[in-house]
């Protein structure tokens, strides 16, 4: 009988939105300014990218600013470790039967490779998942065996594409 289940007060998936802002690059900052603003960790402004407001529209408060709320929001500052802080929970549930889904969805050159794969120093969410996987199963005691596979997909225009194979 497999020790390890689907825990009995099995909570309702819930889908959780967070948003990275990552830093400009070398080129991006020689070339334009930042008008994302972090305003907290939910809150998030994005400038009016128009500076040459005329007077009427400054004192009409005619700007074309937005804020957007998401359950996250991390700082250009922010690692992926502490990206991976707050999913770290819901990645320990796969060892006990859930099924969780992290992914990272933005623009060319947003930083989801960044935020999924990282770096040597700043490790991306699937490594760290690896890691939360691995390091649970070697935590457990009974004679179950487990099987890990693992697919590398990405989706492009529609187009899902196998990276691993
Ligand atoms: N948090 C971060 N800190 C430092 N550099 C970052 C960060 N996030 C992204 N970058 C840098 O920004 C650039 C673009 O990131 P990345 O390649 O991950 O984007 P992408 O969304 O995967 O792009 P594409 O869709 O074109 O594959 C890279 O040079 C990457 O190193």
């Amino acid at each position: 009988m497999p020790t390890i289940r689907a825990p009995a007060s099995r909570q309702t998936a819930t889908l959780q939105v967070a948003v990275k802002c990552r830093p400009l690059t070398d080129n991006e900052r020689r070339r334009s300014r930042h008008i994302i603003q972090v305003i907290d960790d939910k809150n998030v402004a994005v400038l009016d990218p128009d500076i040459s407001k005329g007077y009427l529209d400054l004192i009409q408060n005619r700007t074309k600013e937005k804020r957007y709320s998401f359950d996250h929001v991390y700082a250009p500052g922010c690692s992926n470790t502490d990206v991976y802080k707050n999913i770290s929970p819901t990645v320990l549930g796969v060892v006990q039967g859930l099924n969780v889904t992290v992914f990272a969805y933005g623009s060319t050159g947003s930083g989801k490779t960044y935020t999924m794969v990282g770096s040597r120093n700043d490790p991306g969410l699937m490594v760290l998942s690896f890691r939360t996987i691995f390091d649970q199963i070697k935590k457990d005691d009974s004679s179950d065996t487990f099987e890990v596979s693992c697919s590398y997909l990405e989706v492009y225009n529609e187009v899902m594409y196998k990276i691993l194979c």
